[in-house]
């Protein structure tokens, strides 16, 4: 289990995660969710120890890593922009980890990585042939072979478009299960969110405005900014595709 207790992070004395706390349970599948600038990526780095909290504990497994640098906590992220090698193919890039520790993932174990993305086709693909989709399964691929004791993800789904975006969602919580292995999300998209994760964190100015699973946030909001700045956008969503529908529908003489 991952534990934050009363972290507080400030850059140039402006406080920007206030008092986080929080527990995230092993094979969870957790969102962090909030507005440009609430503090989601301090938090996300803070928990992968690339920024140091300025007070406050990180626990894992019960052991106090608020100190331990990155190397030694054994989380891995995937970068928004995926950071692949573009000088070397899909299985080099997958593989690359593996060069100075290859103890970590046996070759069946690659294969069965690279079977369940669907990459099997694309392996000697150079990184430039492939789709944002392919892209983002290589470097899926590519950080799971390292067998991380938690996954991090920054935005896995932005760059990615409707049916796309279906597939690396569902794959990504294929993952999560059959490796049961703790995934945190970084999003500001609140339907990816609730459609993706065991439970969303909602970040509001550095504090927590909810944390709960997805029918709760939905039947059961906390407080006025989880109705408004979450439920409207999607209600908007929704109106907006219903709108279309009634025009659609008008222009055509049908009844709605
Ligand atoms: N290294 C830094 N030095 C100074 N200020 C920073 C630094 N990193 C982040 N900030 C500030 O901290 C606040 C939170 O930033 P953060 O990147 O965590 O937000 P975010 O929720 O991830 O935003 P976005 O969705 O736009 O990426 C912002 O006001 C940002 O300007």
């Amino acid at each position: 289990m991952l534990q934050l207790q009363h972290v507080k992070k400030s850059y140039d004395k402006t406080p920007v995660l206030k008092d986080i706390s929080l527990d995230i349970r092993d094979g969870e599948i957790v969102s962090i969710l909030g507005p440009s600038g609430c503090g989601k990526t301090t938090l996300l780095n803070l928990i992968l120890g690339i920024t140091d909290a300025d007070s406050g504990s990180i626990l894992f497994d019960g052991k106090d890593i608020t100190r331990e640098p990155m190397e030694k906590r054994g989380f891995n992220i995937v970068f928004q922009d995926y950071a692949l090698f573009p000088n070397l193919n899909v299985y080099q890039n997958i593989t690359y980890g593996l060069r100075n520790k290859p103890e970590i993932s046996t070759s069946e174990e690659v294969d069965e990585l690279v079977e369940l993305l669907g990459l099997e086709e694309h392996l000697r693909k150079r990184i430039d042939q492939l789709s944002g989709g392919q892209k983002q399964r290589v470097a899926l691929a590519r950080t799971m072979v390292m067998k991380p004791k938690i996954l991090l993800l920054d935005e896995p789904l932005s760059a990615l478009d409707g049916v796309i975006k279906e597939s690396i969602k569902e794959r990504i919580k294929t993952i999560a299960k059959e490796y049961h292995l703790t995934t945190i999300i970084v999003t500001h998209d609140p339907e990816e969110a609730l459609t993706l994760s065991d439970r969303v964190l909602i970040v509001n100015e550095g504090m927590i405005s909810q944390y709960d699973k997805p029918c709760e946030i939905i039947h059961k909001p906390k407080n006025s900014f989880v109705k408004t700045f979450i439920l409207n956008q999607l209600e908007i969503k929704r109106n907006n595709i219903y709108s279309l529908f009634e025009d659609t529908v008008a222009a055509n003489g049908m009844a709605f």
